[in-house]
């Protein structure tokens, strides 16, 4: 699909399928979210790609046990419950914090790690791929933390949920109709 089309209609899937990239889909994915703007050329993220049964069912569980760590209402347990099934494919995203970086603060690492989650998704779908990025309160999770080795001061940014729509919905550009509101030109 043409380039802005695609950035102009992109839009998240839920139900998602099998299937989902593959390896080598992956690595051209990865290669395009290793493109993003990144002061002082840190690459502050990391990619986990977890696939498989057993490597879902695992993460579900870490969601349900960082559930109770923190305390969160019954509805984020049944989520965390029905974790395994929700994709054939979980991206995890995690920014990898350099919080005493000369040039980069803080802050403009993570927004690194967002836009690498963006070209992510977007690379997918390029490749015929659907997706939804999701976070939930149990990124704070320390079993969730330790199993995608975080150091303290980095962040789980995402879960991208990943592989094919159940139904893919329309492409429509109907969110381009409100721009004034988001936009002031100073001239
Ligand atoms: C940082 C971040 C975290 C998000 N977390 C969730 C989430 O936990 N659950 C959810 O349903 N959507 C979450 N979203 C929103 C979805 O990814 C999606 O953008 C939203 O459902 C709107 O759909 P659209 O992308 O088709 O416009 C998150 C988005 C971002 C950028």
């Amino acid at each position: 699909m043409e380039t802005l089309k695609l950035l102009q209609t992109r839009f998240s899937e839920k139900k998602l399928v099998e299937p989902a990239p593959s390896r080598a889909e992956l690595n051209e994915i990865f290669k395009a979210a290793l493109r993003v703007p990144d002061h002082g050329s840190l690459k502050p993220y990391h990619f986990y790609v977890v696939e498989g049964q057993e490597q879902l069912q695992k993460l579900s569980d870490l969601m349900l046990d960082c559930c109770r760590e923190l305390d969160l209402p019954e509805k984020f347990q049944d989520k965390a419950k029905k974790f395994a099934t929700r994709a054939p494919q979980v991206i995890v995203v995690v920014a990898k914090i350099d919080p005493n970086h000369k040039k980069a603060p803080a802050w403009e690492q993570l927004v690194t790690a967002g836009c690498a989650t963006y070209a992510t998704q977007v690379a997918a779908n390029a490749l015929g791929y659907d997706n939804v990025w999701i976070t939930a309160k149990w990124v704070q999770g320390t079993a969730i933390r330790a199993h995608f080795n975080c150091e303290a001061d980095d962040q789980i940014v995402a879960f991208i949920l990943s592989g094919t729509a159940k139904e893919r919905k329309e492409r429509e550009d109907k969110k381009l109709n409100y721009l004034d509101d988001y936009v002031t030109y100073l001239d």
